[in-house]
């Protein structure tokens, strides 16, 4: 079965054509790679994947299915942390991976091991608006470990993460891989991108 399918994907913003005609398909436990200078539609690709945005035309296909932001069971199976992430300002760290989890009704209760594994536990009770801006990027990665999910969807997630915080993030990736999750995501590091990219995507400036 296809994971994700993009068929004749156009987006544009008044005269500017961001995305001419994107089709791929991307197999289950899969990890693909979105690529392009900046400002070639990377982004405005996942914001289509996701439902944050309308393409003009084309479609987008989740595990067979029409994607469709309103079908519980297919949010369910999505996790996506892109760039505009809000967060909820008087929920701290653990209050809003507790939410996630138990939202998204998640059988484990992964959160004390997330919290362990993306470094917050020292943070924990901390609110949004005083974490560093790489601890708000984490608790945007967090926020995906924490649900279930079967299509893992990543604006540049190395964004913002130290070294260490990249390596732990290509062996995660690798891991969620292993669990049969398949990942879409935008990057620009090519560690990264060399080390768990299966399918490379290009887009042109
Ligand atoms: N809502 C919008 N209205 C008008 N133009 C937009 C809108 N969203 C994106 N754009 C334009 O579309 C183009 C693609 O933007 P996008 O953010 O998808 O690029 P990107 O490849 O993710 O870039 P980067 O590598 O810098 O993150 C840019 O020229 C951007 O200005």
């Amino acid at each position: 079965m296809d994971a994700l399918t993009v068929r004749g994907l156009s987006r544009n913003f008044g005269t500017l054509l961001v995305l001419d005609d994107i089709t791929f398909t991307v197999e289950t436990g899969r990890i693909a790679t979105v690529l392009g200078p900046n400002g070639s539609g990377k982004t405005t690709l996942l914001r289509c994947v996701v439902g944050a945005d309308r393409p003009d035309s084309g479609e987008v296909l989740i595990a067979g299915h029409p994607a469709d932001e309103s079908d519980p069971g297919q949010r369910s199976m999505v996790a996506a942390a892109l760039d505009d992430i809000d967060f909820f300002p008087d929920l701290s760290v653990v209050e809003h991976l507790e939410l996630l989890s138990f939202a998204h009704g998640h059988a484990a209760d992964p959160v004390e091991e997330v919290l362990t594994e993306l470094g917050l536990d020292p943070a924990r009770d901390q609110l949004p608006a005083t974490l560093s801006s790489g601890q708000r990027r984490r608790l945007a990665l967090a926020s995906c470990f924490v649900r279930p999910r079967r299509l893992l969807v990543l604006d540049e997630p190395e964004q913002r993460l130290d070294a260490r915080g990249k390596a732990w993030l290509a062996d995660r990736l690798r891991r969620e891989q292993a669990d049969g999750t398949t990942v879409l995501m935008a990057s620009h590091d090519t560690d990264l991108i060399d080390a768990v990219t299966d399918l490379r995507i290009e887009l042109g400036a």
